[in-house]
């Protein structure tokens, strides 16, 4: 038997998906279990590679997670929330880590995915980079060592495509930063102003998003005080970031019981 790991990814034909194929095409340690697409696509049934572009490599898409998942020890899923809340239950009941890199959740949507995770590992996190993760440990310090004498703001900017705002990474961020100032995020959160809004409420985190063209994703935590300002910034230019993640994510989980963990978890940060 192989001891490559093997791993399956739905939402095959999204520009995620077809970021991750690669990223697992392209790992030694991991080998493409199956992937899958919704209902009605046009690529269920076809060969993969074909679909991408390519010559065939004998992978077809399905639109059967439970026939994939049963072959697989770990799906990543970049897809939409009612997909991957489907995919939880399904990953739950094959024992696969279940990697989401989906962002949008509503609040019962995450309780059913900690009820999923009750039965395997579920990794999640709103952005699967390095960089970003890294960023969310300065803001959660930067926040820390300043008073609210420095007012917070999140800009985040992405392509035209994107359909949930404030982004998963700049939730994050102010998860982040609310903790770091030992406050809940939704006892100070203050989304996208517009009209006649008063002042700024001492001690809120603003959150502000930017959609256009083809901008990969970019994140500013803003400490804006009389006098001075720092700015934290993250510019991703490259999806790739986000798919090597996810796949080092799928690696890890390997040897990891039930239970909710994150890309801190996966880095050791
Ligand atoms: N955590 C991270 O690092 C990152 C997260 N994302 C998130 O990933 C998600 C997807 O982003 P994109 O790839 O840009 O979107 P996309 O719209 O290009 O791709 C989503 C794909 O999922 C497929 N899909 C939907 N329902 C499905 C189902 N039931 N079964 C199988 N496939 C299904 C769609 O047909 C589509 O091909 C978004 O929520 C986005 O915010 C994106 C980039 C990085
Ligand atoms: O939808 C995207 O594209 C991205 N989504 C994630 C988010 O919501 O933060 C991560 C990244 O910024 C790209």
């Amino acid at each position: 038997m192989s001891n490559k790991t093997a791993i399956a990814i739905v939402g095959a034909s999204g520009r995620m998906g077809q970021m991750l194929i690669k990223a697992v095409l392209d790992n030694d340690n991991a080998t493409l279990a199956g992937v899958t697409e919704r209902a009605g696509h046009d690529w269920i049934g076809q060969d993969l590679g074909q679909c991408m572009g390519g010559a065939p490599i004998g992978v077809i898409v399905s639109d059967d997670p439970l026939e994939v998942f049963a072959k697989s020890q770990a799906i990543i899923d970049f897809t939409a929330p009612a997909a991957t809340i489907a995919h939880a239950e399904l990953a739950a009941q094959a024992r696969a880590v279940h990697v989401i890199g989906t962002t949008g959740f509503a609040p019962d949507d995450l309780k059913k995915l900690s009820a999923a995770a009750r039965h395997a590992p579920i990794i999640r996190a709103g952005n699967m980079s390095l960089g970003v993760n890294l960023l969310t440990k300065l803001t959660q310090k930067v926040a820390q060592a300043l008073d609210a004498d420095f007012d917070i703001e999140i800009v985040e900017s992405h392509h035209k495509h994107k359909v949930d705002a404030p982004s998963g990474t700049a939730l994050m961020l102010g998860e982040a930063a609310a903790a770091g100032r030992g406050v809940t995020l939704d006892d100070v959160s203050d989304r996208g102003r517009d009209g006649i809004t008063g002042e700024r409420k001492r001690g809120d985190i603003g959150f502000h998003a930017i959609r256009g063209g083809d901008v990969v994703g970019e994140h500013d935590v803003i400490f804006a005080a009389d006098g001075e300002r720092i700015v934290l910034r993250h510019l991703a230019t490259d999806r790739n970031i986000f798919a090597r993640g996810a796949v080092k994510a799928a690696l890890w989980g390997q040897d990891k019981g039930p239970g909710e963990y994150d890309m801190m978890d996966v880095l050791g940060l």
